[in-house]
């Protein structure tokens, strides 16, 4: 099945209105190249000021809460975040699981609040360096699959990133067969738990990805995008990986 790739930077807690000036080159990259999808994830301070300054870019946030309102001091609900301009949100990316103690029965929680108004969510998973050592990295994702994924998730909805914790921000990437059978693995996981709809779900890769190695991952069977942490926060850094995306699509 042909799955469009999406190409989406996730800016974690930086940038200031000041460096929205790096979505002009993002914006004319994917302007040029509309056989990929290409959005970014600014700080959720910055959502509305970034797609008031690029409305051609599709603009995600990093979290969501799962209740559409409440009290819950400092949390974002999914309506707020559409609200914004958000047509995307990662949620229960490895440094939430990390810092904020997320469970995959959160993250399913959060996908399903994404859904209900119309965000198109990116459920993140992906083994640490211990667990791969320990030869469970499979388990381990597709553990994080079942329990993540909500049931009646469809491709109209749902993303999934596959980010190995030890490749983020370090530099170290899988090698391009270990990319391919987890990606396998997450297919495969995906059709079980919700069916024929797994084959039209895009698995982005995450992790170290840059403009040098893009065009070997998005080669990858079963690899439909990248989620780019470092690389997405400079249009120099980013616009590269837009275009090895699109001359594979
Ligand atoms: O969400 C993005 C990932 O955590 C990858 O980050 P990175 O590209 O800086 O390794």
């Amino acid at each position: 099945m042909a799955r469009r790739k999406l190409i989406a930077g996730n800016w974690k807690m930086n940038g200031h209105l000041d460096h929205l000036r790096e979505l002009h080159g993002i914006e004319k990259a994917a302007r040029a190249h509309p056989q990929v999808d290409v959005a970014i994830c600014p700080p959720a301070t910055l959502i509305a000021a970034a797609v008031a300054r690029v409305p051609g870019l599709a603009m995600g946030a990093q979290d969501c809460h799962s209740a559409d309102k409440g009290a819950h001091t400092g949390c974002l609900a999914a309506p707020m975040l559409r609200e914004a301009g958000a047509q995307y949100v990662i949620v229960g990316h490895s440094e939430r699981r990390a810092d904020q103690g997320e469970t995959d029965e959160d993250v399913c929680g959060k996908a399903e609040a994404a859904h209900r108004h119309g965000l198109m969510a990116i459920v993140c998973v992906g083994e640490t360096e211990e667990e791969r050592d320990e030869s469970r990295a499979e388990a381990v994702v597709t553990g994080q699959i079942a329990g993540s994924v909500p049931r009646d998730a469809s491709a109209d909805w749902l993303v999934v990133a596959y980010e190995p914790v030890w490749a983020i921000g370090t530099g170290r990437v899988p090698t391009l067969d270990d990319v391919s059978a987890m990606h396998a693995a997450i297919r495969s996981k995906l059709a079980e738990t919700i069916g024929e709809e797994a084959q039209g779900v895009r698995i982005l890769y995450g992790g170290s990805m840059n403009g040098d190695n893009a065009a070997d991952l998005l080669a990858v069977p079963n690899v439909d995008g990248g989620l780019v942490g470092g690389a997405s926060l400079s249009a120099d850094k980013f616009v590269p990986i837009v275009e090895a995306g699109a001359t594979l699509a």
